[in-house]
């Protein structure tokens, strides 16, 4: 319990460390704003003190003028806090925002295969949102308010001791009860933003999947099941609410009582002339001037509770460890890379076995078209062999060098993958095509684009490279997509490719295009060719036919062609490029 609240401070002081000058100047702004707001009862005590004394209007006059000056001192001081904390709160928890994001892009896929984007958005933004006010303003508004009722109480002990006696009582029963309760609402704000979160990962899946959505009239369905959870947030949004505000109703009855026995005690004083008029103001506007600070309290109680649950979210993420473990060697051999896979065994979950027993070779500079039904197990495999998930047993070796023993960075400096997928990022033509590489020459792009077949679709953008493009990909036909993902790979100068054909048809002149492109992008490179055409595997040195996810036919493609017995063989006297599939 000590150790993880230890923890917790230690993980707070690492973002606060970095804004603790501003911190530093925000505490001695609210001293001096705490100063101006002791000081100005007191000037309104003497100023009704003079009056009643029937004092001369000049020194009325002095005392009317400090006492707007100071206010509006106060009110500078007051601009300063909130803008110096909203500063430190924004810096604060950007940095934290900045290490979930790069922590949750280094999580492995069996993480994000369970985590909507909707849901990470409401983690890495929605959590830390909440714990802003936290950061920025709840060292500084707790220390400000012990400040400000030691001042009070400090005043009132010198002017009556019994009304201060009664005042200190009811600040440390107000005090005592919000410590006594201050964890109460955490868990129900942690299950709060959970339920958040879930809301958002729910309407970002819906909108992804808007086309199916709308096209199978789905939307009552969807749209129940929105109310569902927006109830759901409701009702725990509501739970957690109710028990924040406890802290704070008890503080406003616990208030009602002090008020009421501290006038009574006032009245009293002043009725024996024990005490002024002035002083009698005084005493009441010391009064309401605790209901500040304690307010103050308890609405920090509240924000803690939103913190805890925030920081203990964020936390839980920032724990959860990728089942990947880079390894440290970063040298490959020069040139074109070899693969070898050895008795490979995968699977997504447990019950159900993915690759069994997977053993190949791929020599420098061979290609290898791998062809099998849907469901075989071809994408796993790319997927194994660039890391987004561990084999379960086996070694799979590139350059001659075990996977796992290489920087993550090392294998995709070498190892490119096309996708059929294309995402596009929000940026320009130039960034989507370099992935943000600066140091890539426009020159290299365009020279690049002209061998691949991309340069007349590049020509007809607006603005050519700098042409802005929206994210998705949308934009892009099947044909354009393939290409465009080829020309990112080729600009990286891979030595080893995995190209995952489109397995949509695309016309006889695109697929001549792509064929090109394909050829010029594996002229110095291996080449892994998960095929859907056959004169696609008419340029591959092997063949591999997968069914379920076992190795049914591997060999060379001349001698499969000869053998009339082969799998290969009899999809070139059918011509059933479905078969591929
Ligand atoms: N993320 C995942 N979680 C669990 N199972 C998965 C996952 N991805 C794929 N599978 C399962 O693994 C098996 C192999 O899928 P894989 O995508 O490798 O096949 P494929 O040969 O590439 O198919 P296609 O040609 O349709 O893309 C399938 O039974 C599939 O249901």
């Amino acid at each position: 319990m000590l150790q993880s609240k230890q923890q917790s401070m230690a993980w707070l002081l690492r973002y606060l460390r970095p804004v603790s000058g501003r911190l530093g100047i925000l505490l001695l702004l609210l001293l001096a704003s705490t100063g101006v707001q002791l000081v100005n009862p007191q000037i309104v005590q003497r100023f009704i003190d003079t009056a009643a004394g029937s004092g001369v209007v000049s020194s009325l006059l002095t005392l009317a003028g400090t006492y707007l000056i100071l206010a509006a001192l106060n009110q500078l001081l007051t601009v300063a806090v909130s803008y110096l904390g909203n500063d430190v709160s924004w810096r604060s928890t950007n940095l934290l925002r900045g290490d979930l994001l790069k922590h949750c892009l280094r999580l492995d896929m069996r993480f994000h295969n369970v985590k909507t984007p909707g849901e990470m958005i409401e983690r890495i933004d929605g959590d830390v949102t909440h714990m802003s006010n936290f950061f920025s303003m709840f060292i500084i508004k707790v220390i400000g308010s012990f400040v400000l009722l030691a001042g009070i109480l400090g005043f009132m002990f010198t002017i009556n001791w019994p009304i201060a006696a009664v005042m200190t009582l009811f600040t440390f029963a107000s005090i005592g009860a919000m410590v006594f309760i201050r964890d109460m609402g955490v868990k129900s704000s942690k299950d709060e933003r959970g339920a958040s979160a879930a809301l958002f990962g729910f309407i970002e899946e819906r909108i992804a999947g808007i086309e199916d959505v709308q096209a199978n009239g789905n939307v009552p369905y969807v749209m129940n099941r929105f109310y569902r959870a927006m109830r759901n947030v409701f009702l725990k949004g509501r739970k957690a609410w109710m028990l924040r505000v406890v802290p704070w109703n008890t503080t406003v009855v616990l208030f009602a009582v002090a008020v009421t026995a501290v006038l009574l005690l006032g009245v009293h004083y002043y009725l024996n002339e024990k005490i002024s008029l002035g002083t009698l103001f005084l005493i009441y506007q010391y009064t309401q001037m605790l209901n500040d600070p304690i307010e103050q309290l308890g609405d920090q109680v509240q924000e803690f509770q939103k913190a805890k649950s925030g920081i203990m979210r964020s936390q839980e993420l920032l724990g959860s460890r990728s089942e990947i473990a880079e390894g440290t060697r970063t040298a490959l051999p020069e040139g074109p890379l070899g693969l070898e896979f050895e008795h490979v065994h995968f699977s997504y979950t447990p019950d159900k076995p993915v690759l069994h027993d997977i053993t190949f070779t791929v020599r420098p500079g061979e290609r290898l078209g791998i062809i099998g039904r849907t469901g075989s197990g071809k994408s796993s495999l790319s997927r194994v062999l660039l890391r987004l998930y561990n084999i379960g047993s086996g070694a799979i070796r590139v350059g001659g060098v075990d996977i796992r023993e290489l920087s993550l960075s090392a294998l995709y400096r070498r190892v490119g993958m096309v996708t059929q997928d294309v995402q596009l990022f929000d940026g320009s033509l130039r960034d989507n095509l370099t992935l943000f590489d600066g140091s890539i020459s426009d020159s290299y792009i365009l020279e690049t684009t002209e061998r691949l077949g991309l340069k007349q679709w590049i020509d007809s953008q607006p603005e050519g490279l700098d042409t802005h493009l929206k994210a998705g990909g949308s934009s892009l036909s099947a044909g354009e997509a393939q290409l465009f993902a080829l020309t990112r790979v080729f600009l990286t100068q891979p030595s080893l490719v995995i190209l995952d054909e489109p397995s949509s048809r695309l016309d006889a002149a695109t697929e001549a295009m792509l064929q090109t492109a394909v050829d010029q992008l594996m002229t110095h490179c291996t080449g892994i060719v998960i095929a859907h055409r056959l004169s696609t595997l008419e340029q591959v040195d092997h063949i591999m036919v997968l069914g379920d996810g076992r190795i049914l036919e591997f060999g060379e493609r001349e001698k499969l062609a000869k053998d009339p017995a082969s799998h290969y063989a009899q999809l070139l006297i059918t011509g059933r490029e479905e078969d591929l599939a």
